[in-house]
């Protein structure tokens, strides 16, 4: 099993060179993001959740353990469920991940017209090996990839970069380098700030802020993951953008998986204590996630929406991820930019 880059000191945006050579190249850029099910459908949902949940980035309890609970439990009882939650939010083009995910590659790529742009996903496809071989097809014999996936952890950005360093290795492989996150990357949170604003503007401001991100174990961040550590970096940066005072805003997080302890506080529990509290609106922003998909769509903006109104809250109004928004291709293809330069 190939290792991952060592762990970026939390703030810095740094680049992993994971096969170095100096051939100058025609440059290439691949967007990776986690994957989504092909259909809302359960054969499709068991599909993509019986790989999602192989990885042992993601889950690493012993496979004697985990396997036939996930074979014989999990996944049956799993998939369709949660594919009733994808029917809910499917797009007419797709999957939402896959649509903004695909949108966004190419409004990066409009920005760079000397740069190949394509996109990839870390489970299912188009999958990340093909995508590198297509790029160095075009003549491209350097390729950096960026994960869409703002703050570094071992189960997201460690995991694409195992498959990125298994395909470096391959014979006659285009050099590749790879992104580890960009957290409080100034562009990207004036981005963030600039469409909390549009959405106050258009339809008022809730009495609090809540930003909400997909949670990890407890257990990694123990561990030295700096997951946690770099979402308190971008909510932090974030609220001084917005100009935001201390009980204005709060930081939570979502989606857990399984029995054991994630991060705190969890987004339901907060919203309950909110609307507990006699907080009549809240707004809730998804900073980790920059495409939508079915933990902000679902879980937050009805899930969680019911959860707080069920509570007693006045209602959650949700604002969207900046998806391919023009301030967010800006911001992601001046990053890819600074990165290629700094490679010559
Ligand atoms: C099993 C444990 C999981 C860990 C750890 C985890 C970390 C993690 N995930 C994201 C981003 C996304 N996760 C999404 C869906 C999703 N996540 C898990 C489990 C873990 N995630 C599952 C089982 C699922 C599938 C849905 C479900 O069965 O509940 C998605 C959305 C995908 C989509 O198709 O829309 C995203 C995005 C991050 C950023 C992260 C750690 C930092
Ligand atoms: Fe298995
Ligand atoms: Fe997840």
């Amino acid at each position: 099993m190939p290792t991952a880059p060592d762990m970026p000191a939390p703030g810095a945006n740094r680049a992993v060179d994971l096969a170095a050579s100096d051939t100058p190249a025609p440059q290439g850029v691949l967007v990776v993001n986690l994957g989504t099910p092909r259909a809302p459908t359960a054969a499709a949902v068991r599909r993509y959740l019986a790989e999602f949940l192989h990885d042992r980035r993601v889950v690493q309890l012993s496979r004697w353990l985990w396997c036939p609970l996930l074979h014989g439990v999990i996944l049956p009882l799993r998939s369709p469920r949660v594919a009733k939650k994808y029917a809910q939010i499917w797009m007419e083009d797709g999957s939402p991940l896959a649509v903004h995910t695909q949108r966004l590659a190419l409004a990066i790529g409009e920005r760079l017209p000397d740069v190949r742009v394509s996109h990839a996903m870390r489970y299912g496809a188009p999958d990340i090996a093909t995508e590198v071989r297509a790029l160095q097809s075009q003549g491209c014999a350097r390729v950096l990839v960026l994960p869409l996936y703002p703050q570094y952890s071992t189960t997201t950005t460690a995991s694409v970069a195992d498959v990125v360093e298994r395909v470096a290795r391959a014979a006659g492989a285009p050099q590749l380098r790879m992104i580890d996150q960009y957290a409080t990357d100034p562009a990207v949170i004036a981005a963030l700030a600039g469409s909390v604003r549009a959405h106050w503007q258009a339809h008022g401001r809730g009495e609090r802020l809540l930003l909400s991100f997909h949670g990890i174990p407890q257990r990694l961040v123990d561990g030295g993951d700096p997951y946690s550590t770099q979402c308190h970096a971008t909510a932090a940066a974030l609220a001084q953008a917005l100009g935001l005072g201390h009980g204005e805003w709060l930081v939570a997080f979502q989606s857990r998986f399984g029995r054991e302890q994630w991060l705190q506080p969890a987004t339901d529990a907060t919203l309950r204590a909110l609307a507990g509290a006699g907080v009549g609106r809240v707004d809730v922003v998804c900073p980790g996630f920059p495409a939508d998909c079915l933990e902000t769509l679902e879980e937050i903006a009805l899930q969680n929406a019911e959860i707080f109104r069920a509570a007693g809250g006045g209602g959650l109004s949700y604002i969207p991820c900046l998806n391919d928004a023009p301030a967010h291709a800006d911001a992601l293809a001046a990053l890819v930019r600074r990165e290629l330069d700094a490679w010559r």
